[in-house]
């Protein structure tokens, strides 16, 4: 990444984004931001010169070869994606352009995790521990947090669409039967944007919140407050145990609220390892989170005083000043039009491993990141976004598909190398399968474990270092076909898991693959001994 002086925060976003391009529109792009690209405001799309490249007036009509419908990181990868195949494409965006990763998911929430994990992180070495004294300087935190959700501000991302020779509209898009999307402008118009080829709607999702007694009118917090709040809630109630609930209950604890989370299920993380869960679960509590299984609200109120009054299942209330409900999410589908085209509005778009649309004829709707519920995760959503626009392009221009499993074509690793990481302390990655998931799916399956602690890079990284590692190995091809890791700082190991599964590289042939001495790598070597005997 290289910074261009003189622009600040907003061009180093710009040069991330650049990193998603082809090599040719980086390069185009590159000699637009250098020579003060136009940024195109509300509804007014640049159209193409010869070049390929916005000319900074109005677009000639609305005929497009592809709409997306949707500009969060699915919308604009799969935008990129076929604009590099060819296709004229416009994206149709009625909030900010980067979609809920970028504002009120990933970005925000990482950003408030990482200084309590640094500091944890110092913490646990002997040396550093005593020359950290504090605590979190919280305004210090919210601020840098804001920076890294651009002060909720898109335009780095708006210069980037255009950059890359794609077409914003801004306004929120409906369909309109097949390949037509009415866009409601912000200025009260309407505009008809019709599409030669697809339409690929990466409208995402939404907080999905239990239908409770008074839960409408008492304000509560969805994941849009926990990640954008400006003020510490002295109390904070999470209802919820998993990802957003346990990310959220640790950040808030970190910045100094009293936090009280309220589970239903007897464990937290339940799609990981159990181990997972145990891990954070002991460790929520030792920060003094008040950890409550078995246990969920039947009404919520706010009362006079502006405190949140939750009536427990068990009997009982709970006060606090704020609740965060992280109860899922829901598909972002309810105004969309889809019931014109054949399709129900308010469900998730099931879709194919290149993904088209179930159900519908003519081989032109796409569905692409959270609304089609095949991973609800952004890095997923780009993965499809980059193997679904290749797939319009080819369809398009005539070529054909990769349909094999892992060919160009399909999205294979939806169903079998899904990498994820939980930013709590300590955090949790994890690819594929877990042994419950790989007994269900009637595998011949083996769990190698071991502890992290005795890794001598882990135990360098952290005195006293508390972490545990299973991989699960499908025996019949001795390949492995899920790994998880808990411990501090454990993040980064998850791509050479994400590697080792979807590649189905051979056990013997990891056996050469020699970690770095002394790393927390190690583990590797550590699991295939232990498998070996
Ligand atoms: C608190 C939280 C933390 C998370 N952290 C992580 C993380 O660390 N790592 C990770 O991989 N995932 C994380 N996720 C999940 C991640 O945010 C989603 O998987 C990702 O945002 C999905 O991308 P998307 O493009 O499919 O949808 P979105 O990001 O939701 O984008 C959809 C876009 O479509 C627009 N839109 C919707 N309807 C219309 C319409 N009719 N017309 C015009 N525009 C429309 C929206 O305004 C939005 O910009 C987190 C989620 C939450 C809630
Ligand atoms: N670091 C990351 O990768 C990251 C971070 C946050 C979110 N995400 C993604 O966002 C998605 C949404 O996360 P989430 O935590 O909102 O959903 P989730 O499905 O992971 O967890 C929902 C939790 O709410 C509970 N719940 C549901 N309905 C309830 C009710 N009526 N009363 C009480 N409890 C109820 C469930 O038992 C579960 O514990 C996840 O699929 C995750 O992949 C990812």
């Amino acid at each position: 990444m290289r910074a261009v002086p003189g622009l600040g925060m907003r061009t180093v976003r710009i040069e991330e984004n650049m990193e998603r391009v082809s090599e040719i529109d980086a390069r185009r792009a590159e000699k637009m931001v250098s020579e003060g690209a136009p940024v195109f405001p509300e509804g007014v799309a640049p159209s193409l010169g010869d070049d390929g490249l916005p000319t900074g007036g109005p677009a000639d009509d609305d005929l497009y070869d592809v709409v997306v419908i949707g500009g969060g990181p699915t919308g604009e990868n799969l935008a990129e994606r076929a604009h590099a195949g060819e296709l004229r494409v416009a994206v149709v965006e009625h909030e900010l352009v980067g979609g809920e990763c970028s504002y009120w998911a990933c970005m925000p929430s990482k950003a408030l995790l990482r200084p309590a994990a640094a500091l944890a992180d110092a913490r646990r070495v002997g040396g550093a521990a005593q020359a950290v004294t504090g605590a979190l300087d919280a305004a210090a935190v919210l601020a840098r947090r804001d920076s890294f959700a651009s002060d909720w501000n898109d335009d780095g991302q708006v210069r980037w669409l255009a950059t890359a020779g794609l077409h914003l509209v801004r306004g929120h898009g409906r369909l309109d039967g097949p390949r037509r999307v009415v866009v409601r402008t912000p200025d009260g118009g309407e505009r008809v944007l019709r599409a030669r080829h697809a339409v690929a709607v990466c409208t995402g999702s939404q907080a999905a919140l239990p239908d409770l007694p008074g839960l409408a009118e008492a304000r509560v917090w969805t994941s849009r407050e926990a990640t954008s709040a400006k003020t510490v809630p002295p109390r904070l109630a999470v209802v919820g145990g998993g990802v957003v609930a346990v990310e959220m209950a640790t950040a808030w604890r970190a910045l100094g609220s009293e936090v009280t989370m309220l589970v239903r299920d007897d464990r937290l993380l339940g799609n990981m390892e159990p181990f997972a869960g145990e891990l954070v679960a002991e460790s929520l509590l030792a920060s003094g989170v008040d950890l409550r299984f078995g246990e969920s609200a039947t009404e919520v109120r706010r009362s006079a005083a502006h405190e949140i009054v939750l009536t427990l299942a068990s009997g009982g209330t709970l006060t606090a000043d704020e609740a965060l409900f992280a109860t899922g999410r829901r598909p972002t589908t309810s105004d969309l039009g889809l019931e014109t085209v054949g399709c129900k509005p308010g469900d998730w778009l099931a879709v194919d491993d290149t993904g088209l649309v179930a159900g519908v004829e003519g081989e032109w709707l796409y569905a692409a990141g959270d609304v089609n519920h095949r991973v609800l995760l952004t890095h997923q959503g780009k993965y499809q976004g980059r193997i679904f626009g290749g797939v319009i392009a080819d369809r398009a221009h005539g070529r054909p598909l990769d349909l094999a499993p892992w060919g160009r074509s399909v999205a294979t690793a939806d169903l079998a190398a899904v990498p994820q990481v939980v930013f709590t302390d300590p955090e949790a990655a994890a690819v594929g399968l877990t042994l419950e998931q790989a007994h269900r799916q009637g595998l011949r399956v083996r769990a190698v474990d071991y502890d992290l602690g005795g890794v001598a890079g882990a135990s360098l990284y952290a005195d006293g270092y508390r972490g545990r590692a299973r991989a699960v190995v499908d025996q019949d091809r001795e390949v492995l076909v899920g790994v998880t890791f808990v411990g501090p700082g454990v993040s980064e190991l998850v791509h050479s898991a994400a590697v080792a599964v979807a590649a189905e590289v051979p056990l013997n042939r990891m056996w050469h693959v020699v970690p770095a001495y002394p790393t927390i790598g190690e583990i590797w070597l550590r699991l295939l001994e232990t498998y070996r005997g």
